[in-house]
C-alpha cells in the first residue's frame, strides 16, 4: 500500500486512537495502541469488523481479545512499521531537521547582535541603537530557547517511536517462537513455511521423546521442562539457520529441511538421534543421573504434489512405526 500519510493526517488518527483507547479505558500498550490505530484509521478491514462485532457483543474491550486481533492481523506483517511508525518518524525527523537549522540560524544572529552591541558601547550617542539591539538580543534568545525546548521534545517523541519499534518485534518474536525452546511454534512454523521455494526439496523429521512420561513421573515437571530445552537445543545445534525447528506440543518437534533429499535428512536424523542418547543430563540439586534420553523420529521427503501438511503426517506415520519398532531408532518413509 502507498504511505500517503502526513504529518498531520497521523497525528489526527493518533488522537482519535487515544480517544477510544481512554474511553474504553484500554491501557496505551504498544499492542493496544496498535491495534486501535489500524481499526480508527480503517486500515484492516477484517480487523475492525472482529473488533466492531466483539464490541456489539460485550460492550466493552477484553485485552486478551485485542491480543488475539494483534497475533492475527498484525503482528506478522509489517503493516504496523509501514503504516503507522514510519510515516511518523518520518515526519519526527523532518520537523527535527528543521528545526536544528532554525537554531543554528538563531545562534549566527545572536553572534552578529552581540558583536554589534559591542561595536554600539563604543560610542555613548549610539545610546537608543543599543536598546534596539538589547530588545533584539532578549527575543533572539527566548526564540533559541524555545526552538531548543521543542527540539529536545521531538528527540524525545522519537525514542518513544523506536521504544514502540522495538517493542513491537519483540511482540512479532513472541507471537511466533515457543518460549520454553526458543523454537518457532506452529504459527511460527506457518510464517516460515511461506518463504520457502516449494520448487526445491525439502524434507521433515517429526521427534519424540522417547517414555518422556517417565521423567514427569520420576523427576517432576520442572526438570521435565528442562529435558524438553536441552533436547530442542540438540536440534538447534544440528541443524543449519536456513532449516526450520519446531515445537508442535508437548515433548514433540517438528523440523522442516530446507532443500534436503530423505538420505541427507536420514543422517541428520541419525545425528540428532545419537546427539541425545550420549547425553548425561544431572540433576542440580541431588547431583543424580537423569536415567538415559532417547527419542524416536520419522523421516519424510516432500513429494511435489504434497502439501506441508501431509509432509508431516508422512513424517509422524514413520515417527509411529519408529515408536512400534521400538523407539531410539529413525525411520524413513
Ligand atoms: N514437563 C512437561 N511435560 C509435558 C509437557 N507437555 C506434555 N508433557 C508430558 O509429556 C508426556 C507425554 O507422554 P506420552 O504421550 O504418554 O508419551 P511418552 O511417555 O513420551 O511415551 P512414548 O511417546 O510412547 O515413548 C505426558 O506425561 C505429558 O504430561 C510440557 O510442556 N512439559
Amino acid at each position: 500500500m502507498l504511505i500517503k500519510d502526513n504529518f498531520d493526517e497521523a497525528l489526527k488518527i493518533s488522537e482519535s486512537t487515544n480517544e477510544f483507547l481512554s474511553h474504553y479505558q484500554i491501557p496505551p500498550s504498544p499492542v493496544n495502541y496498535s491495534v486501535i490505530y489500524m481499526h480508527v484509521s480503517k486500515r484492516n478491514e477484517k480487523l475492525s469488523i472482529a473488533l466492531e462485532r466483539h464490541l456489539e457483543k460485550y460492550q466493552e474491550v477484553d485485552l486478551t481479545f485485542i491480543e488475539e486481533l494483534f497475533s492475527k492481523y498484525i503482528s506478522n506483517s509489517h503493516a504496523v512499521d509501514k503504516q503507522i511508525l514510519a510515516p511518523i518518524e518520518k515526519s519526527l525527523s523532518n520537523t527535527l531537521e528543521k528545526i536544528n537549522i532554525q537554531i543554528d540560524s538563531d545562534k549566527t544572529v545572536a553572534s552578529n547582535l552581540r558583536k554589534a552591541e559591542q561595536a554600539l558601547s563604543k560610542h555613548e550617542y549610539h545610546k537608543s541603537m543599543q536598546n534596539i539591539v538589547a530588545f533584539l538580543m532578549s527575543s533572539i534568545s527566548t526564540s533559541q530557547q524555545q526552538h531548543s525546548e521543542l527540539s529536545l521534545e521531538l528527540t524525545k517523541t522519537c525514542g518513544e517511536v523506536n521504544f514502540l519499534k522495538s517493542k513491537l518485534e519483540a511482540a512479532r518474536h513472541e507471537a511466533i517462537v515457543d518460549s520454553l525452546t526458543g523454537l518457532y511454534n506452529r504459527r511460527g512454523c506457518d510464517v516460515k513455511l511461506q518463504t520457502l521455494d516449494i520448487e526445491q526439496v525439502h524434507s521433515s523429521l517429526a521427534i519424540d521423546i522417547d517414555h518422556f512420561k517417565n521423567v514427569n513421573d520420576q523427576f517432576g515437571h520442572f526438570i521435565g521442562d528442562k529435558v524438553i530445552q536441552r533436547v530442542a537445543k540438540v536440534i538447534k545445534e544440528t541443524i543449519t539457520d536456513k532449516d526450520i525447528a519446531v515445537r508442535f506440543g508437548g515433548e514433540e518437534f517438528m523440523v522442516v529441511l530446507v532443500n534436503k533429499t530423505l538420505s541427507q535428512a536420514h543422517e541428520i536424523a541419525e545425528k540428532i538421534r545419537l546427539a541425545i542418547a550420549s547425553l548425561k543430563l544431572m540433576q542440580r540439586d541431588s547431583k543424580a543421573y537423569l536415567p538415559k534420553l532417547s527419542v524416536s523420529i520419522g523421516v519424510a521427503q516432500r513429494q511435489e504434489e504434497l502439501n506441508w501438511q501431509s509432509l508431516f503426517e508422512q513424517a509422524d506415520t514413520a515417527l509411529y512405526q519408529a515408536k512400534n519398532n521400538g523407539r531410539n531408532q529413525s525411520v524413513c518413509l
